[in-house]
């Protein structure tokens, strides 16, 4: 005989509903009137599972759709002429959102730093060299960067002539460097991307260093490289005319090849001169890629591809540390001789204000192991070309977790300008970089107008915009360490700007800054109630620039996404 059944509860998703025996649908649902105990049991079981497999299914729906509202994108533009701060705030985005990836890139960094400080020794030759080794036409400033200002043009008059540094002795024993930095410059811009080699390729055949070089001119690689979506490169000042011809493109060590101390030129060769400046611009390869090429793997020793041995850079005798480390008594007696301070003075040279911070570590720059430090990198100096995009998804303990941060990072020479429009429709912030230290130099693309009063013009130009009215606004006022340096060793904002009549120390000056770019987005904006928020940055210092940082980029995620029903 069948054993007697008691119709149970069926449960639809997880809420157990009593069902009409008139329901069709339920009495479809009933368990067979002849169910076992055991059917019962698997019955139950199996009922069981279902409404923890369906919990699940909520749950995971509910997380996907919360993820979903979360994959929004936030994009900013930094913006501000060249040499104000704006890729080395890039850096600092990078090195508090992706610290790994920051620290993995750091080896990558080594011949751009190698490459800032020769460029500072050559600076510093070209400064005491006596008047008649200089070409005329590179007398009166200099092209790059436009922080070391040769404005005064007076040559030191032979009054000074009992006073002056061995040039003579600098220059011959520190030429082996001046060979390095065309060597270092032909690694650097030798892209093995086909595309970009016409605009990047150095001539071959270098015979002499004149300055009628024919090296790919600035218009050419930003014509490549500022087509949104497509890796930009990025340009490195180039001091001289052409360079070695490179050779590493065929081997995986970027050092690799007849760039060595077998180089063609002796360090005593005629060939080998300082005085060589040009106002050429040389594309390296690059993007956001090209540090892959100078990665750690890519550096080892040839040796230990053969061996198996773990070996450094400073293994190969081709390295260019090995040329440094020998230089760097020189470099150092160069750098403390008094005589030599004496004519960068005389000639208003800071070179404190570009790469020269590099002059005060030579030892530790020019070791064998020198390993870059965060510091070294976010000092670094590589010009922007184009436009380079990076994007960091915002982490778990964030309360924007999930959101897609996208920061452009543009070129802001003036023949870079012209690539930033394409990215104004798009944008939902702006960080623009003044750097107010700059009120006494003058751009490096035309020395005939001020670095402020440049940043002032860019400046209104932004804010004026209709396409950017809604845009959120933030005003970095940059390079406040130097503007504070500059202002105690008793440069006199009121004497390049004869309308500032206030005290000339540094709260004063930089209120007076603050106020006066405050007031002209006051006056010229078409969006009256939109809020600026401005800051004293100096960007380099890394323990404060997290904080702005941190808090501008959650004010701009909170502005652009409260009004969002995403959010
Ligand atoms: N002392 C000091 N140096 C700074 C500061 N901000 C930037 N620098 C240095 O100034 C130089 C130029 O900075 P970049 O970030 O390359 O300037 P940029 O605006 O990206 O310049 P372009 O790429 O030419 O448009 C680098 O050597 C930086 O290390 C600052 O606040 N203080
Ligand atoms: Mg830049």
């Amino acid at each position: 005989m069948a054993p007697a059944h008691k119709p149970q509860p069926v449960y639809r998703a997880h809420h157990p509903l009593p069902f009409s025996d008139a329901d069709p649908l339920a009495a479809a649902l009933q368990p067979p009137p002849n169910e076992t105990p055991e059917q019962r049991e698997q019955r139950l079981k199996a009922e069981e599972d279902a409404r923890k497999r369906s919990e699940n299914i909520d749950r995971m729906l509910r997380h996907d759709d919360k993820r979903n509202r979360r994959r929004k994108q936030v994009k900013v533009l930094l913006l501000g002429q060249s040499e104000s701060g704006k890729s080395t705030t890039l850096k600092q985005f990078q090195l508090l959102h992706t610290p790994a990836a920051f620290h993995k890139e750091r080896i990558a960094w080594r011949f751009v730093i190698y490459l800032n400080l020769v460029r500072s020794i050559r600076r510093i030759l070209e400064a005491i060299a006596p008047e008649d080794t200089l070409p005329e036409e590179e007398e009166v400033v200099d092209s790059e960067p436009a922080s070391i200002i040769i404005s005064g043009g007076d040559r030191p008059s032979s009054s000074l002539a009992g006073s002056q540094p061995n040039y003579e002795s600098y220059r011959r024993r520190l030429a082996p460097l001046m060979d390095l930095e065309q060597r270092l410059i032909a690694v650097l811009s030798d892209p093995e991307e086909e595309g970009e080699k016409e605009a990047t390729h150095l001539p071959d055949g270098f015979g002499s260093y004149s300055s009628g070089s024919s090296l790919a001119s600035p218009s050419t690689s930003t014509a490549t490289s500022s087509t949104p979506g497509r890796p930009p490169p990025i340009t490195i000042p180039s001091s001289s005319a052409p360079g070695a011809s490179s050779s590493s493109s065929s081997s995986s060590h970027p050092w690799a090849h007849g760039t060595g101390p077998t180089s063609p030129r002796s360090p005593t060769s005629p060939a080998v001169s300082i005085v060589s400046s040009t106002t050429h611009e040389l594309a390296i390869r690059t993007g956001s890629d090209w540090k892959k090429h100078f990665a750690l793997g890519k550096i080892r020793s040839p040796k230990s591809a053969h061996s198996g041995e773990l070996e450094g850079w400073w293994e190969d005798p081709n390295d260019p540390v090995h040329t440094l480390n020998r230089c760097a008594p020189v470099m150092t007696e160069l750098w403390r001789d008094p005589k030599v301070h004496q004519r960068l003075a005389e000639r208003r040279i800071r070179l404190e204000e570009s790469s020269g911070f590099y002059l005060d570590e030579i030892d530790r720059i020019t070791a064998k192991m020198y390993f870059p430090t965060d510091d070294d990198v976010l000092k670094a100096r590589l010009k922007t070309t184009g436009v380079v995009e990076h994007k960091f998804t915002l982490s778990k303990n964030s309360e924007f977790r999930g959101v897609e941060w996208v920061i452009y990072d543009v070129g802001g020479a003036r023949n870079q300008r012209q690539a930033w429009a394409p990215y104004f429709d798009d944008v939902n912030a702006i960080i623009f970089l003044a750097p107010i230290s700059a009120f006494d130099q003058q751009l490096a693309e035309d020395p005939r107008v001020n670095r402020l009063e440049d940043s002032f013009q860019l400046w209104k130009s932004v804010i004026e915009s209709r396409l950017l009215a809604h845009v959120n606004i933030v005003l970095f006022l940059n390079k406040c360490d130097l503007l504070k340096k500059k202002l105690e060793s008793g440069v006199r904002l009121r004497h390049y700007m004869p309308s500032y009549n206030r005290p000339n120390d540094y709260e004063t000056v930089s209120q007076y800054f603050r106020n006066r770019f405050g007031a002209m987005h006051q006056s010229v904006t078409p969006n009256k109630t939109r809020e600026l928020f401005i800051h004293l940055t100096s960007v380099t210092d890394t323990r404060k620039t997290h904080m702005i940082i941190t808090n501008v980029r959650d004010i701009i995620l909170t502005a652009n996404l409260k009004s969002s029903s995403l959010m």
